[in-house]
């Protein structure tokens, strides 16, 4: 059962509190031990939208976008067509957020076993090291699961703010789809088609306080998203975070301040029977600088099955990778809180 801690991160750091052995992390596992000297690479590709939808020069762009697909998993996405100015609005929102008295932001304190609302680090597991990281997670699609009572009326625009970006995400969301479903030269609706009436989008503000010890507490344990695609808007104020997993090398994710990072989740490396990778990555801490970082995961409707689409497996060439699966999500946390990549379970 999922318990709350009496504090969150920002508490700690404000109290000057010593730092817990729970946020130590110590299970290097398969993904080895905190690195901060990790090279940058400029390796990981741009996608121009423009040009995904231009008569001209939509065949180049789709060869880029099927080789990030499959080798990064991972890509920045510019000329989107958002404002800058907006994106910058809602970056704000976050830090604003998170820069509220404490008993303002706990009006939206996530309750008993709920994942929704303002937190640290959900705890489902005695032994698991905590991440150096305080969120607010909210559901914003569908509009009839948005559960208000966790959505901050302060800063006064935020609840205005989430909804129009949502809606932008969701347009950039499908066209992405389609492009990529083109990229893989399969019939256009083949993979949206299969996210259904009841397809999810799930908001996560991410705060990370300065931490004394980055080269000893994660802000993030290594992940794989859950989602079928993440749209991530990264901290613009020069403050590495993000860390990506490529061929077992880490790599720093380079901050591209108006680009849209996409990183795709393990749905949508099952929906295209392994094609589309679905890359491990991290978040780790910086001694004196905070960070703060907007996460959108779209997900298909948890209450539709959903597996390698046909036009994607072929029983000699590339037999069926994993079996039917509902409800991802809801598997997905317990394994993170593990160490353990829940896509595994699903493999023949
Ligand atoms: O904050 C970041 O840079 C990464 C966030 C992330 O990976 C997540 O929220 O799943
Ligand atoms: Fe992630």
């Amino acid at each position: 059962m999922a318990e709350v801690l009496p504090s969150t991160v920002q508490e700690l750091v404000e109290n000057g509190d010593e730092l817990p052995q729970r946020y130590i992390w110590r299970d290097a596992g398969d993904y080895g031990p905190i690195d901060l000297s990790v090279p940058l690479t400029a390796e990981i590709p741009s996608i121009d939208v423009g040009r995904l939808v231009s008569a001209v020069d939509a065949a180049a762009e789709l060869l880029n976008l099927r080789s990030a697909l499959t080798s990064w998993g991972c890509f920045q996405v510019v000329n989107h067509g958002i404002d800058e100015l907006f994106l910058d609005e809602v970056r704000q929102l976050g830090r604003e957020f998170f820069h509220l008295p404490m008993s303002e932001k706990q009006k939206y304190a996530r309750q008993g076993d709920g994942y929704e609302g303002y937190g640290n680090d959900l705890v489902l597991f005695d032994k698991q090291p905590l991440d150096w990281s305080d969120r607010l997670y909210l559901q914003v699609a569908p509009d009839d699961h948005q559960k208000l009572q966790y959505w901050p009326q302060n800063p006064q625009s935020f609840r205005k703010v989430l909804h129009d970006y949502s809606g932008k995400l969701r347009q950039i969301e499908e066209q992405l789809l389609k492009s990529i479903e083109k990229s893989l030269s399969i019939p256009e609706g083949s993979f949206l088609s299969k996210f259904g009436q009841g397809q999810m989008m799930y908001a996560r503000f991410n705060y990370y306080p300065p931490c004394s010890k980055p080269d000893q507490v994660l802000a993030l344990k290594p992940h794989a998203d859950g989602s079928a695609i993440t749209i991530l808007l990264q901290d613009d104020r020069d403050v590495r975070g993000l860390q990506l997993l490529k061929d077992n090398h880490w790599f720093w994710v380079p901050i591209i301040p108006h680009a849209l990072l996409v990183n795709i989740g393990d749905q949508l490396e099952i929906l295209s029977n392994g094609i589309c990778k679905s890359p491990v990555h991290r978040a780790v801490t910086n001694s004196e600088r905070e960070r703060s970082t907007v996460a959108m995961f779209c997900s298909p409707d948890p209450e539709k099955e959903i597996g390698p689409i046909q036009q994607l497996v072929d029983d000699e060439k590339r037999p069926r990778m994993f079996k039917q699966v509902k409800n991802f999500t809801e598997t997905w946390f317990n394994y993170y809180q593990q160490g353990k990549r829940p896509i595994d379970a699903f493999r023949i």
